[in-house]
Parts: C-alpha cells; structure tokens; sequence
C-alpha cells in the first residue's frame, strides 16, 4: 500500500518534493496538499495530480505522514491548530521548517508526537536533492526509516546526530542552491561584459558548473586537487584566483554561512 503523505504549505519546497516523489512512482492520489494560494494549489493538482485542499485539517486526516512545509513564521500556528488532530491520530510529523526545533514542534501539536527534523533543498524537484534529518526520541525506528525512506526518493540522505547542528545543514545546503545560482548570475553578466552573446555565456556557465560538480561527485577526488588541475602556473585560472583571494574570497563564503546559520537560531528563538 502506498504511504499517504499529506503537505502542509503546497510553496517553493514542497512542489520540489511533490514533484520529486511524483516522478518517482508514488501514487498522486496518496499525496494530500493543503495551499491557500489558489493558483499554487491548483498548479499542484494540474501539474501532478495530487489532491490539494484549502485546509490544513482537510489534507491531514487520515495521513499516515504530514510534511509540514509552511514558512517558520507561521509554524506554531499551524502546528495549533492541528494539534487536536495529531493528539487523535499521532502521525510522522516531518518537518523542513528552517530554526524551527522539535521540542518546539511537539510542543505546538500538543505533545507525545513522532517529529523528524528535515532539511531538504530544491534540486529534490529533479531527485538530485539532499536531505540531513533529525528525528526526537518519541520517534521509534519505523519512523526513521519510514522518514528516510521517503525522503531519500528526492536525493540522498544524512542522519544528524546534535539537533544544534540542523541550523549549520541549512546554511549549507538547503540554502546552497541559491549560492550556487548567484555565482552562476555572476559569471554569466562577467561573461557577458567580456563580450559574450547571453545565452553563450549562459550556456558555458551552465554546462561548467555542471561539469564541475559531476567531477566533484563521481571522481574521489577533494575539490583543491580538481582545482589544482585547472589551475596553470602563470596562466588565466591563477589570475582569476588569485584575485578571488586577494578579495576575501573564502572569508566572505565563512560569513555569508555563518549568518545563515545564525538566522536558523534567530527564527527558533523568535518563536518559543
Ligand atoms: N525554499 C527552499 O529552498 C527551502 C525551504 N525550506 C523550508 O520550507 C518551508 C517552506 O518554504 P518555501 O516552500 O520556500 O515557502 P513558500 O512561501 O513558497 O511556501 C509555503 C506555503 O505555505 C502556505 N501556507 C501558509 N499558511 C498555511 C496554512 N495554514 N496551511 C497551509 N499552507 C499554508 C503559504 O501561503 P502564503 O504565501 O499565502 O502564506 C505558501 O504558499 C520553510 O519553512 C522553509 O524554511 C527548507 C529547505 C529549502
Ligand atoms: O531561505 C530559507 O530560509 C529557506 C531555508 C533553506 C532554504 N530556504
């Protein structure tokens, strides 16, 4: 039997994996979505079939798993009121809420629940995600499974030991993307400066980063040998480099994660 999977918060992360899992073979009547957003909501329902309601009660009842995708913002609230719903049915509770921590979750939907921390990112859309999870002690070892398993249809995943450290996953790779996207913008418009037609640049940068990150992926070998390799002595790669160093390059990379991993705790902190 497949696993019913209701999605509170049919945004951004959500149809990443909707679409991910979809694609995969999970039957699209077992996914439930609750999105207030008419158009997203739809979109969901055209797009993979899944069945999409307005309330988050309406797509809960009777799921075996929630995935509680709505912004940390409104979490509590959300959590509040389905409570009386997860007191009577006690599902898995899957959370990708960045800051947002277990305790505060189990708390919310009124305590003795199964809740898993997830962290996943966009490319789950086209199943080259990767997911780090946390799960609480009130979830036995059917619930790790049943969480990784579910997750791990959208990319691989990493068990986290020390909940703390959900908030450094999130700065790396659940906003990641989004870092390597603007790299991408940059040297695209560089590219372009230095007399490229767009899509030309556009299409090198993409096959590059492509290629770069195949090599990082399938050959064993660490990213400083790779870069190594490209870089000739005296020739255009070390120019290039040594002026990424010389502006602080890797110091900037330092802070930018520092201070996402530093919001993951303001957002938990802001709503206990
Ligand atoms: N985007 C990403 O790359 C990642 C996001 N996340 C996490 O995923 C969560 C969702 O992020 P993202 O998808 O980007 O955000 P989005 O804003 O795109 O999606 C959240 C959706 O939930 C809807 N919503 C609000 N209240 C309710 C409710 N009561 N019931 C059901 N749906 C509701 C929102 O509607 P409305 O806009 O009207 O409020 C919105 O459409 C966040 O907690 C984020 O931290 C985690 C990993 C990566
Ligand atoms: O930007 C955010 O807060 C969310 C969490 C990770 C990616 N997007």
């Amino acid at each position: 039997m497949t696993l019913s999977i209701a999605f509170i918060g049919g945004g951004n992360m959500a149809r990443s994996l909707i679409g991910g899992l979809a694609s995969r073979g999970h039957k699209p009547a077992a996914l439930h979505v609750a999105e207030p957003v008419d158009s997203l909501r739809e979109g969901l329902q055209s797009d993979f079939g899944v069945a999409a309601y307005g309330s988050a009660a309406a797509a809960a009842d009777g799921a075996a798993v929630w995935v509680l995708a709505v912004k940390p913002q409104v979490m509590r609230a959300v959590c509040e009121e389905l409570a009386p719903l997860a007191q009577a049915q006690h599902p898995l509770v899957i959370s990708v809420a960045a800051g947002i921590g277990t305790r505060q979750l189990d708390q919310w939907l009124g305590g003795g629940q199964a809740v898993v921390r997830a962290m996943p990112n966009t490319p789950a859309l086209l199943g080259a995600g990767i997911t780090g999870l946390f799960a609480n002690p009130a979830t036995d070892d059917a619930g790790r499974e049943r969480s990784a398993a579910l997750l791990h249809a959208v990319g691989p995943t990493v068990w986290i030991d020390d909940e703390a450290r959900m908030d450094a996953v999130t700065a790396v790779s659940g906003s990641g993307p989004a870092y390597v996207f603007l790299l991408a913008e940059a040297m695209t418009a560089a590219g372009i400066r230095q007399g490229l037609a767009p899509e030309a640049a556009q299409a090198l940068v993409t096959q590059t980063l492509l290629g770069a990150a195949t090599m990082l992926s399938q050959l064993d070998e660490p990213a400083e040998v790779l870069r190594a390799r490209v870089t000739s002595p005296g020739g255009t790669t070390q120019a290039a480099i040594e002026t990424f160093e010389a502006g602080g390059f890797r110091a900037l990379v330092d802070s930018a994660i520092a201070a996402a991993t530093e919001r993951g705790r303001q957002l938990s902190a802001a709503h206990d």
